[in-house]
Parts: C-alpha cells; structure tokens; sequence
C-alpha cells in the first residue's frame, strides 16, 4: 500500500460533493480494520519513578465498521492503547496496523493524512472556548484547507445529525455536558474519519445523557459505518453499544470477544466482575458475607443460573422446582437485552443436598441454562 495515501478508497474531503443527507453514507462502507500485533509500549524510568510497560504484547484485531470497547481499571494502559492508534504512542515492539497500514512507521505529512482518517472524542471535550460550536467544529475543516463553502455545508450538516441546531452560535460555556460533548463527536466526524476513537467519552456526564450520548454514538456506526474504538472503565457502556469488547489488565488483554458471549460465559476473575456490575449477577453483601466453599455443616447451596437467548424468558426456575421437588429461593437477578439479544442472570438458592444440587445443574444443563455453583451457606 502507497503510504502516502493511507485509504486510497477514501473520498478526499475537500474533492467530494459531500451527500445531502448521511443516509447515503450508509451505502458506503467507511471503517477501518484495526489489527494490533504483539504491542508493547515501556515507558522509560526517570530519576525515582521506575520503568513502566504500559502495554504488554497486546494482540488485538478490531474489525471494520465495528464498536469495540476496551474495558479496565485505572493505570490498565486504556489510554495508552488508544494512542498508538493514531501514533500519539508509538510501541516500543509490535505492530498498530489500521487496514494494513503500519502506524508506526509513518511521520510527518503521513501521520497528518492519517490523522484525518482518525477522528476522537475526550471525556471532558477539548472544545475551544473562544470559539463557537459553528467554529469548534469548522476548526479540522480548516486546518485541511477545506473550502469555506464546503465547511458551511458540512458542519451544518454535523450540527443537525448531532442535535444541535439552535446552539450553532453558542459558545462551549453556554453548553450543558451532554451538548459539549455532541460538539466533540461532530467535530470528530468532521473530516469523514473512518475510525472513531472515544477516551471515555461519557465518564463526566450522568446516567440519561450517557445514555443519549451512546445512543447517538450507535446511530453514526449504522450511519456511516465509521469504526469506533472506546475506552471506558464502566461496563455499563460495552453492555450499551458495543458489539465487541476486550478486557485489559496490567497492560495485557486478558479477554477478548463478542460482548454477548463474553457477558454469558466471563473467564477471567476481572472480567466477572466487570460482568456482575451490569446484570444482576452481584451477590448481595450479606449472603456473600455468609458464603464459604466447603458445604460441610451448610443448609442451602447458592447458584447463578445465566439464561440465554430463548432461554432468558422460559419458565425454568418453577420447572426446576416442581419437575425436582425442591425450593428456589431466588437471592437476586435481573433479565435485560445485551447487544440486542435478551439476556438473565439469576442467583438463587437450594437445598445444600449434593444429590439436589446435581440435579439442578443436570436439569438447568439440559434447558440449556449455565448453573454454578458460587458456594454454600450455614
Ligand atoms: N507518558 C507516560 N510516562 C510514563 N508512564 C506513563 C505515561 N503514560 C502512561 N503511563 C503509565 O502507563 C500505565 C498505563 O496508563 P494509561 O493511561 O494507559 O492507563 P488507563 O487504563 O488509561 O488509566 P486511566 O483509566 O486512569 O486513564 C500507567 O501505569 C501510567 O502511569
């Protein structure tokens, strides 16, 4: 590939006739494939502060026209990640590649021309204050040299698929959070990226604005089929938007996949617990407080029964129930729609019988639900 012209099926802002609507953006596909390889970023150690790998062998693929969310806690190396996308960090060994191309090996007015394809929205905006929203979103319009004219054109365009029509004037400081924020994503999409990076985009907004801003985010995907990346620290936002997640920890990815079968079937201890923060799946604290592994001397046995798909609606537990004759005592749960599809999670509590729990497993087994059993109570 001509490292000059990173997307050589890219419209050239400046050339095109931009559509009159973003319906027809739709019929063009915009995203961009993402494959990180063997990356390992180390930040050098200075005076007392030690050396610092921030990631760690990260292999990644992010597929095109995706929403990928890239979940941990602070200091995981979200951030980090996230900039060697747009090559504001380069690895220290492995590759970024971004449909084929080798991010790190591009500088001056390659990393520029890339940069364009690379739109990215902060969590506490980065608008200019001094500028208007018109201008705040006009701004990477100009630093490309794109005719006034067409800015016009585009940004009123912007303006209207993000809401923001009776606010062209205003300045950021006449702006609540959420609108802010709208103005962000605008300006990020002013230059027809095919990938959109989001640093935490929703972290400084509450929950109903988090909710209209992913909301929003969602539509552009299926608008313009634009790849978008996020980082967050709230799983709340994967379970919203995104079609693919990948857990990282101390720098490493540590689970990675479809964000359904991740949510059904978490491996790692980190991931279920980013899991149970969302669905229901959290213990209460003062059965957990009570909850021990061996069933030695206990009365009940606690399990989480995970139901999928057709299966999240079927009357399982009174099957279970009558068809075994025993009680279910239902400890916590809820029944929601992840990534689309419905989704339940259910803790609840039997007789601590081996023979019984056996054969709430089986049953659970052949109903097609997951049980497992999280311990057992005195
Ligand atoms: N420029 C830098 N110099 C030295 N260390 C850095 C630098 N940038 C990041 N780090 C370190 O790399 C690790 C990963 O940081 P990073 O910002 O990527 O994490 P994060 O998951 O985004 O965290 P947060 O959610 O708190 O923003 C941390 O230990 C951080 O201190």
């Amino acid at each position: 590939m001509n490292a000059l012209t990173p997307f050589p099926d890219a419209v050239p802002l400046a050339a095109a006739s931009p559509p009159p609507d973003h319906r027809e953006d739709a019929s063009r596909p915009h995203g961009a494939a993402i494959a990180f390889s063997g990356v390992t970023k180390r930040f050098a150690a200075t005076g007392a502060a030690a050396e610092v790998v921030a990631l760690d062998d990260v292999t990644l693929d992010v597929a095109p026209g995706s929403i990928t969310g890239i979940i941990g806690r602070s200091g995981a190396g979200k951030s980090t990640l996230l900039r060697t996308i747009n090559g504001l960090d380069r690895p220290t060994a492995g590759t970024v590649r971004i449909d084929g191309l080798d991010v790190g090996a591009l500088d001056g007015g390659d990393l520029r021309a890339l940069r364009r394809e690379i739109g990215m929205i902060f969590q506490h905006f980065a608008l200019l204050s001094s500028r208007t929203v018109f201008d705040n979103i006009a701004l990477p319009l100009e630093l490309a040299g794109t005719p006034r004219d067409e800015i016009t054109r585009r940004v009123d365009e912007l303006i209207e698929l993000v809401g923001l029509t009776d606010k062209r004037g205003r300045y950021p400081a006449e702006l609540s959070g959420g609108q802010k924020q709208r103005v962000g994503i605008a300006r990020a999409l002013a230059t027809r990226p095919r990938v959109l990076l989001s640093d935490e985009a929703t972290s400084a907004l509450d929950p109903e604005t988090t909710h209209s801003i992913l909301a929003l985010l969602k539509r552009i995907n299926a608008l313009t089929g634009v790849t978008i990346v996020l980082i967050t620290h709230e799983m709340q936002v994967i379970k919203a938007i995104c079609d693919r997640v990948a857990v990282i920890e101390a720098g490493r990815i540590i689970e990675a996949g479809d964000v359904y079968e991740v949510f059904a079937r978490p491996q790692a201890e980190t991931t279920r617990n980013f899991v149970a923060s969302v669905t229901g799946a959290a213990l209460p604290e003062a059965i957990a407080a009570r909850l021990r592994p061996d069933p030695e001397g206990a009365s009940q046995t606690v399990l989480r029964i995970v139901f999928t798909g057709e299966n999240a609606t079927a009357p399982v537990i009174s099957r279970l129930s009558r068809s075994l004759d025993v009680d279910v005592t239902v400890l916590a749960g809820q029944v929601d729609a992840i990534a689309g599809k419905p989704f339940g999670n259910l803790i609840v509590a039997i007789p601590a019988r081996p023979d019984v729990v056996d054969a709430v497993v089986a049953l659970a087994g052949a109903h097609g639900l997951q049980a497992e059993v999280l311990g057992h109570v005195a």
